[in-house]
């Protein structure tokens, strides 16, 4: 796709063609002291001629358990069973004794025992809570599986504890240490006692005792079994962050324990809130102990493994992004290897363009130099793109420099990282209910992040934190960010909530209440959607779309494709399993993609649609899987996300096999590659016609002044430059996004005819 506004600024060597002076856009970064061959370079390791890797990424850490594999001791072990007898006295094992948490082994299972169900640990970042908790807690005698009787059925209840986590990556890491830690596979069909559960990749060994989920899939959960009987314990974990999710499972749980537990056969389910910047009071507010019939244990951990230095900046930086590449490069020339650097920036933009810049440079740097190799991580990267930054560097005497958003803010731990350097900013989604749109701007975080970001560092040895802000700066913070439930679209949320029965949204239990324009807004939608009756509860097609593990307005869409009228089910699913891959799958062009520019641009005719951006994510997905040569060279002769596509593969696999769980599939098809036919253009009409059952709000008509005017509430958008239809008029269109950057703009395009908005408006 074209992309003007999502190009960065061209860089241009300055005159003299000196390497160490770049620009970017208007600005000039030198880099001369940074690059310069250092009068003390760091040391490269004796060689014996053959150049060893830096012991940082290479010695210090192993892969994260996946599969088969050995345990410390070096002997393959078959899970569960052997687990304890696996871990004894192993390194690994006295890692875990060093953490501050292991002292309060027997004050946190006590706390749980006899009538006691809730508690809050409130324990430093890195002080072991994610990791420790839950394995101090799987061998309680309340964490057995136990059969009881409900109603007429004997049932069986608990034996499992599920600790939550806001995001996948987290999830995912944390299984992978622990199962580490328990010396036990974590693979699919295999036995062992961890597991994860995040949308579209589920890892559950049989046996698991402990599994790791993100907020959104335990919701899910608790949708299918409101008693959560296959789990003794939850553990809410990075409380502080007050997503939407975890609010809603705070909510759910506090109903939990204020029941009668008959759901349960009269078993408790035990519930921990962990974090390392909550808020106490409110939390305890809460869960008050009038209603939930047991007081709530609180416990403070003190002190972490390692040391943290912390540095402010002497005045305000007048350019992040300049500062940010120089402290990388100063700490790349005064700090020793190993120790590796973790980076927090805005947001994907910043970070490709940081990590061009810090690639380009550290291929000039002389050999006695090591180099710096720059990983990426932002939430839209696909799953396998994301562990990369998790991996040891792969060239031998190199840094690594992992560029991340605020995804790597808590719970994770990027093995090898010794600095931390927080930018101080984070781009914040906020959503303006009476818009009807979504901002994404740059804000200054909260102390709470900030402190969340420095424990990044000193997670493995004493480490370093560089705060491009003043120490003044620091004080004026806002302690925490505002809740999301307060900033978001709480769609999802209210249909949650409807799924689960609860007719009055307004007086759920919830730490912060939404205002009622959003939740109104949020109504009219479901309303629309058809997931709500006229008297506003909940009808068949909302509770699948509840169920659906897709944003509502898609699944809306899933579900009219299998309608007879538009028969286009397998078409729509494709283009879903393209569009929730993660990023957009063309890759931006960049000024180094200059000669072989319009060679790619010529590939990529064969998929570009006039009808716009949905109907060319059909083409690239049908002739990416009819490809029969090499996929891999497909992608790179069209700079299309080779990991994308792939996940995008996998989750066609998997949202064709709920649709015919679901019956909405007669059959599967048969498995690729199958020939490519195109579309024909009245079957595109029927296609897009359906995605306005779910989109029909986000519709925009071409004022005479050529501008789009939205549909609803009448403001003015800007059709995306990453869109095939930016730069041209239609009569209307339809967006499936709609985010406030620099402009207000329209993403994810596509050309509609205005009758088919008016009819789909008018289907309630
Ligand atoms: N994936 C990993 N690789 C290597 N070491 C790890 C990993 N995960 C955890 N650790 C080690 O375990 C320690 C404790 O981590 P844990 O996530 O349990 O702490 P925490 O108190 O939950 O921290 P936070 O509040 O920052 O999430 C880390 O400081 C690190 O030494």
């Amino acid at each position: 796709m074209t992309g003007e506004e999502n190009r960065p600024a061209k860089r241009r060597k300055t005159k003299g063609n000196n390497p160490s002076i770049v620009k970017i856009g208007d600005k000039t970064i030198d880099l001369t002291a940074y690059l310069r061959p250092q009068e003390n370079p760091v040391k490269k390791p004796p060689t014996n001629g053959v150049e060893k890797a830096s012991p940082t990424t290479e010695e210090k850490q192993e892969p994260e358990t996946k599969g088969n594999e050995k345990t410390e001791a070096g002997k393959p072990h078959k899970g569960v069973s052997k687990r304890h007898q696996n871990a004894r006295a192993t390194p690994m094992l006295r890692a875990r004794k060093a953490l501050p948490i292991w002292a309060h082994q027997e004050d946190i299972k006590s706390s749980l025992r006899k009538d006691n169900d809730i508690l809050l640990i409130v324990g430093e970042t890195g002080s072991g809570k994610s990791t420790q908790v839950p394995q101090f807690l799987c061998d309680e005698p309340w964490c057995r599986k136990k059969k009881v009787q409900v109603g007429s059925n004997t049932v069986n209840v608990g034996g499992m504890i599920a600790i939550t986590q806001p995001r996948r990556v987290a999830a995912i890491t944390l299984a992978g240490r622990v199962a580490k830690e328990m010396g036990t596979p974590l693979a699919p069909r295999q036995e062992g006692s961890v597991g994860y559960s995040v949308r579209f990749d589920h890892v559950v060994p049989k046996g698991t005792k402990i599994k790791f989920l993100t907020e959104g899939m335990l919701l899910q959960e608790l949708l299918r079994d409101p008693s959560l009987r296959q789990y003794s314990a939850i553990i809410v974990d990075e409380i502080h962050e007050r997503s939407v999710d975890v609010d809603l499972i705070a909510g759910f749980l506090k109903q939990i324990l204020a029941s009668d537990k008959a759901g349960r056969g009269g078993i408790p389910l035990k519930v921990v809130v962990m974090s390392a910047t909550a808020d106490v009071e409110k939390i305890q507010e809460f869960f008050n102990p009038q209603d939930v019939h047991s007081s709530m244990q609180l416990l403070r951990i003190k002190g972490r493994q390692f040391p943290v230095e912390i540095h402010h900046t002497d005045r305000p930086v007048p350019d992040i992004q300049e500062a940010l590449i120089k402290q990388i490069f100063d700490i790349h020339q005064q700090e020793p290897l190993p120790g590796d650097i973790l980076a927090f920036l805005t947001g994907q933009e910043e970070i490709e363009a940081a990590q061009r810049l810090i690639e380009e440079h550290s291929a000039t740097l002389p050999s006695n130099v090591p180099k710096i190799q720059a990983f990426p991580l932002y939430g839209q990267l696909s799953i396998q793109a994301q562990q990369d930054a998790f991996k040891p560097a792969k060239q031998a005497y190199t840094r690594k420099v992992v560029l991340a958003t605020n995804i790597a803010e808590t719970s994770v731990t990027v093995p090898g990282v010794r600095y931390v350097i927080d930018c101080g900013k984070a781009k914040v989604k906020q959503f303006r209910a009476r818009l009807g749109m979504e901002s994404l701007l740059a804000k200054a975080i909260s102390k709470s992040s900030a402190i969340q970001r420095t424990g990044r560092a000193g997670r493995e040895g004493p480490g370093k934190c560089y705060r491009l802000y003043t120490a003044e700066t620091y004080e004026s913070l806002q302690e925490a960010d505002l809740p999301e439930i307060l900033r978001n679209d709480i769609l999802g949320a209210v249909l949650t909530m409807k799924a689960r029965g609860i007719n009055d949204v307004l007086s759920f239990p919830l730490m912060d209440s939404p205002d009622v324009d959003s939740v109104e807004k949020a109504l009219l939608q479901l309303l629309f959607l058809e997931a709500l009756a006229s008297d506003g509860t909940i009808t068949e097609v909302g509770r699948k779309l509840a169920l659906f593990p897709v944003s509502a307005p898609y699944g809306r869409v899933l579900l009219a494709a299998a309608e007879p009228e538009y028969d286009c089910l397998l078409e729509v699913i494709d283009i879903i399993a393209c569009l929730t891959s993660g990023e957009n799958i063309f890759h931006q062009l960049q000024a180094e993609d200059e000669p072989t520019r319009d060679d790619v641009e010529e590939h990529r005719k064969e998929l570009y649609r006039r009808e716009g951006d949905i109907l060319t994510y059909l083409t690239a997905m049908q002739r990416y899987a009819a490809e029969n040569a090499d996929r891999i060279d497909w992608c790179r002769r069209r700079r299309i996300n080779v990991r994308n596509m792939k996940q995008a593969l996998s989750i066609r696999q998997q949202l064709r096999g709920i649709c015919a769980r679901e019956k909405l599939l007669a059959e599967l098809p048969p498995p690729d590659p199958q020939p490519f036919v195109p579309l024909p253009p009245e079957r595109a009409d029927a296609l897009l016609r359906c995605f306005l059952r779910g989109f029909a709000l986000r519709t925009a008509l071409l004022a005479p002044d050529s501008s789009y005017v939205t549909v609803q509430d009448r403001h003015v958008v800007a059709v995306h430059p990453s869109s095939v239809l930016h730069g041209h008029r239609r009569e209307a269109i339809m967006f499936l996004e709609h985010v406030f950057t620099q402009k207000n703009y329209a993403k994810k395009v596509s050309a509609v005819q205005a009758d088919w908005i008016v009819e789909a408006m008018g289907r309630r």
